[in-house]
């Protein structure tokens, strides 16, 4: 039984059961292979032109650059979350709102636990939480960074509506950007990590996934650690600098709702993260947008589309999470949102699809 209960930063308690062998060979067999390191293709966000509909179409995800975001915000952010998450004993991050650590599944089985903890922070919330220092300085610093997520992801998003075609209507409420959630996540040491391999006793800093998002904005320190599926295979995507400098591109990937008002002609990208090594942590600042919740998604293709309109709200509450992921191999990108509806309702689905 693996426990972090040496690192006082960590929770106190055990983090993952022995597995049996028959549900390991079964993981093994699932498991797509490693495909090293992938370039991404960047887009300029004051000039994205043809690259952007390229990227949304062929990976659903790439690297911004040209953001103006300035890069002693980004590493202020970076230092205040280290300080806050690696170096407060466990207890007292707890106490604080927003907090978490692993899975929510947590509570009810201590099994494929995500090697990670972080913030949870609404940023559209109207009143600001209540916390002492050093707290009430992370809180300051991460509505400033918000701003600029908002800011970026407005822009980034004009261009895609124009992309797609999307009415002046559409273009605005798909898309509510003061009303995103930020993450700030590390990824602590992790004795049992493997480099991303799979294998008896391994962790994973983040489950594979697609977002639920409109788009997501990730900035990820040097270490690395994000992997996208592509092609059946997971590739991992190189640590940006984030906040050395002011060039440092960040890294959008396209979440459900993209896809679905794409009318699936763009992808929301699967992806996951390595937990990390034993002498490492890694940070990362996620930024996720979604639609208005009341918002009605007409999704592209009329009524050829495989989705009827729906809100964001909708999807929300007939979204139940599954209690284990899907098989990664017949997930290809795209295809897990497809499974997300279904397992939501089929009311989201066309009939025949
Ligand atoms: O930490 C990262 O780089 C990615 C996290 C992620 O995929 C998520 O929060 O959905
Ligand atoms: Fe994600």
């Amino acid at each position: 039984m693996a426990t972090a209960a040496s690192d006082p930063s960590c929770p106190p308690y055990p983090l993952l059961e022995e597995e049996d062998d028959k549900e390991e060979h079964h993981e093994q067999e699932e498991e797509p292979p490693h495909g090293g390191e992938m370039e991404l293709p960047t887009v300029n966000l004051e000039a994205p032109g043809d690259a952007l509909a390229a990227a949304c179409r062929r990976l659903g995800v790439f690297r911004l650059a040209n953001h103006g975001v300035p890069g002693d915000l980004s590493a202020r952010l970076f230092a205040l979350a280290r300080d806050i998450l690696g170096r407060t004993p466990f207890q007292e991050k707890q106490a604080q709102p927003g907090y978490f650590w692993g899975t929510p599944a947590l509570t009810l089985r201590v099994k494929d636990v995500n090697w990670v903890e972080g913030f949870h922070v609404d940023l559209g919330q109207k009143r600001p939480v209540d916390v002492g220092p050093p707290f009430s300085e992370f809180r300051d610093v991460v509505s400033e960074y918000g701003e600029h997520m908002a800011r970026v992801v407005r822009k980034l998003f004009d261009a895609m509506s124009a992309a797609l075609g999307l009415d002046a209507d559409q273009t605005t409420s798909y898309l509510a950007e003061r009303d995103g959630t930020l993450r700030v996540y590390r990824y602590p040491p992790c004795t049992s990590a493997s480099g991303g391999h799979r294998h008896r006793h391994h962790h994973l800093g983040m489950e594979a996934h697609t977002d639920s998002s409109v788009l997501s904005i990730i900035n990820q320190d040097l270490v690395g650690g994000l992997q996208v599926l592509h092609d059946g295979r997971w590739r991992d995507v190189a640590g940006g600098g984030a906040g050395n400098n002011e060039d440092t591109d960040l890294l959008v990937n396209l979440g459900d709702m993209a896809q679905a008002i794409s009318g699936d002609a763009w992808r929301s990208v699967r992806h996951r993260v390595a937990a990390s090594g034993a002498d490492a942590e890694r940070l990362s600042l996620c930024y996720f947008g979604f639609p208005r919740e009341d918002a009605v998604l007409t999704c592209r293709g009329g009524s050829s589309s495989r989705y009827r309109p729906f809100s964001y709200a909708q999807f929300k509450s007939r979204c139940r999470p599954t209690s284990r992921p899907l098989d990664p191999r017949s997930a290809s990108n795209g295809s897990f949102f497809a499974n997300k509806l279904v397992g939501a309702s089929v009311q989201f689905m066309t009939s025949g699809s």
